[in-house]
């Protein structure tokens, strides 16, 4: 499927590769013209289309295609429209230029993650309403801002509002992570993100001294138990087969900070530390024993938390649950081989399932290197439109699940 030129390009790129164009980066996305263009393509697809402003100038977009049995509850296809900043220094290309070289790669932010998903979610809605198809579930895609940042200005508020319990969704689909196997990984779950600084204080002084009991000697303890816990976890992880890096809790430390001279012994010094919890944790001893880590380092050392989801979800895979026996039946059917794994970064599925709607995370890319956040982002126009084929699928097949127990 490979198209040399301009001219002979499958129009769905030739959309992917606008939509790339849309400067819709952190810290200072474009949201405004992201919000255009998906007005216009409810236009151009006879879609509703709402606006939610869930904080000033963060607009979520809302784009529906009603099903024939409004009893029923919806499928909720849900894409952020923001990227991650670029350096433009180590790119063969312009990120934002959507460059496609002469063996059908397309370079830009967001091929990735995840612009390729709002497009094939919208091009798969193009194809089956043209071919005059209509199913019972009403689908809806949402376009939302501020993913990248953690959501709170964006899906975490949204899910709150009386316009997203109106849209009564029963299922999600969100964003997955590529696969350079033939396989597809798909996400049941997530890591929940805890952000910690810890702050120690202790006795200043001159640098030429000896001083006892300085902040930087006790910050020096807890870094050290905490570099020791990620040691144990990589083991963990390094020792069994079966565990896949979401199944087991990460930590870096991603911040030091304090001092003011060579030669002065500081009273306050940081550390921060980026916690990736696993969802089988016990929360409430992993947080006791974060605390006595700093208790045992020694008298004023505390900490405080930047970002701590205390909700994690598993969305079953087994046939228990209809959406994911749904899903991979049409994977089975279509000759895709599905890796299920807990996400090791945080998305806005986190948001969505701790609601109560179950969600997979899956970005219909194989035999891709994963380059998310990464430079040079790409993804090869052939793989983009197979996932509009996946998805072309999947959508009937979810949007015609039969009802549920509780809506009948
Ligand atoms: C915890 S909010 C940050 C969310 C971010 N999401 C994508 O990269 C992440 O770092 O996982
Ligand atoms: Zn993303
Ligand atoms: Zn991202």
């Amino acid at each position: 499927m490979t198209s040399k030129g301009p001219k002979e390009e499958h129009p769905s790129v030739t959309l992917f590769r606008q939509y790339l164009r849309i400067r819709t980066v952190q810290p200072k996305p474009d949201y405004g013209a992201a919000v255009a263009f998906f007005e216009e393509r409810a236009r151009q697809l006879g879609l509703g289309c709402q606006k939610v402003e869930v904080a000033p100038g963060y607009v979520v977009t809302v784009l529906t295609w009603p099903g024939t049995n409004p009893a029923l509850s919806s499928i909720l296809l849900n894409s952020h429209t923001d990227v991650v900043p670029v350096f433009k220094e180590h790119w063969s290309h312009d990120p934002f230029e959507a460059f496609k070289d002469s063996e059908g790669y397309i370079y830009a932010r967001g091929a990735q993650d995840m612009k390729c998903v709002s497009i094939q979610y919208l091009e798969a809605v193009r194809r089956l309403k043209v071919e005059g198809h209509r199913f019972p579930r009403t689908i809806h895609m949402t376009f939302v801002p501020d993913e990248e940042v953690g959501g709170h200005q964006g899906m975490e508020l949204f899910v709150q509002r009386p316009e997203f319990h109106a849209l009564r969704a029963g299922f999600a689909l969100d964003e997955g992570i590529a696969n350079p196997t033939d396989a597809f990984t798909v996400f049941y779950s997530e890591r929940s993100p805890w952000w910690v600084r810890v702050t120690s204080t202790g006795r200043p002084g001159h640098g030429s001294l000896f001083i006892e009991d300085t902040a930087a000697e006790k910050l020096h303890k807890v870094v050290s138990s905490i570099l020791a816990f990620r040691e144990k976890e990589w083991q963990r992880l390094q020792s069994n087969p079966h565990l896949k890096e979401g199944a087991v809790t990460s930590v870096n430390l991603t911040k030091l900070e304090g001092g003011v001279a060579y030669n002065v012994v500081p009273a306050t010094m940081s550390a921060s530390f980026d916690f990736r919890v696993a969802p089988d944790v016990d929360f409430k001893a992993f947080e006791e024993q974060l605390q006595s880590w700093c208790q045992a380092a020694g008298e004023g050392v505390t900490l405080e938390f930047a970002q701590k989801w205390m909700h994690p979800q598993v969305t079953p895979t087994d046939d228990s649950n209809p959406w994911w026996a749904a899903f991979s039946r049409v994977c089975k059917d279509m000759n895709l081989s599905l890796e299920p794994e807990i996400m090791p970064a945080a998305t806005d599925s986190r948001f969505i399932r701790a609601v109560g709607v179950p969600a997979l995370g899956f970005s219909p890319l194989n035999r891709t290197p994963v380059l998310l956040h990464d430079h040079d982002e790409r993804l090869h126009e052939a793989v983009f439109l197979r996932g509009v084929d996946i998805y072309t699928r999947l959508l009937p097949a979810l949007a015609s699940v039969p009802a549920l127990p509780s809506e009948s």
